[in-house]
């Protein structure tokens, strides 16, 4: 790791204990900030203008959902407050700190250390066991960790989801709604300061999905991270503490209007 990297990783990293320090909602400043995001692409000879002036603030804490047509644009914002793919527009702050001008390597390290991502379809690593896929993402976060305190943090976060028996099961041998459990854990076992999940009860069945976004919702608050939600379940945005819609790339908030 560069000289750069690390000053930029030590930056967040103190973005994330001033804001630990402080009361959620107190005068920190929004967790994830984005400020009039453009991304636009070009596809089969076309040019696609994906999202328009999007501005966004979720603070920690807070849970904020954000629903919308197919297509709309909902998951390309996702992987841009990710670090995953570059606006060509704007302007992301993660704790006050701009990540559009960083370098890959200074986005991987604050991906790791900043950001849990859930998705839809578990994506866990199918030949390790639920412990060595939580207990992975742990060590790639915190490679100065040793060894048996990352186990003891994973099997401590499994057991937080109810999945203290499954320690030894590979995701095949899972439910999907323990899968999606696995991968909450494998989220939250770095406490990140942003936890965005690209529909994490799409594929389970509604008291399954209930259940893991109760467990979501609590981690969050626990742990003072902000979430960002996508989904098409209503009863699970409204639950969220504010609701936006994304509509032909655009963002506006429903929740003043309900
Ligand atoms: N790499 C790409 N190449 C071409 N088009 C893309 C690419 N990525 C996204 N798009 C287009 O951008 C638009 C927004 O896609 P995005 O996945 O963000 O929508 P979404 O709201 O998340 O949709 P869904 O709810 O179906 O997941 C879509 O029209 C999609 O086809």
């Amino acid at each position: 790791m560069n000289y750069e990297a690390n000053r930029a990783a030590d930056h967040v990293d103190r973005g994330r204990e001033n804001l630990r320090d402080r009361t959620p909602g107190a005068d920190a400043g929004p967790v994830v900030e984005a400020k009039g995001i453009n991304f636009g692409l070009r596809s089969a000879g076309e040019d696609l203008h994906i999202l328009k002036d999007v501005n966004l603030a979720v603070d920690a804490a807070e849970v904020v959902a954000i629903v919308g047509p197919s297509g709309s644009g909902k998951t390309s914002l996702l992987m841009l407050l990710a670090g995953l793919d570059r606006a060509t527009g704007g302007q992301v702050l993660i704790a006050g700190k701009e990540i559009t001008g960083l370098n890959e390597d200074e986005l991987a390290r604050f991906r790791r250390n900043t950001v849990g991502i859930l998705f839809q379809n578990f994506h866990l690593i199918p030949s390790l066991t639920a412990l060595e896929n939580v207990a992975l993402a742990l060590e790639i976060a915190q490679p100065k960790m040793k060894l048996p305190e990352i186990r003891e943090a994973a099997a401590k976060a499994l057991e937080e989801v109810g999945l203290k028996e499954r320690l030894t099961h590979l995701p095949n041998m899972m439910s999907g709604g323990e899968q999606q459990r696995v991968g909450l854990a494998r989220a939250m076992v770095t406490k990140p300061l942003l936890l965005l999940a690209d529909e994490p009860t799409g594929n389970l069945d509604e008291d399954t999905g209930a259940r893991v976004i109760d467990l979501m919702f609590n981690m969050a608050r626990e742990q003072n991270t902000a979430v960002l939600l996508i989904t098409h379940d209503r009863q699970l945005a409204n639950r969220a503490d504010r609701k936006l819609t994304m509509a032909r790339g655009q963002l506006a908030d429903l929740s003043e209007q309900q």
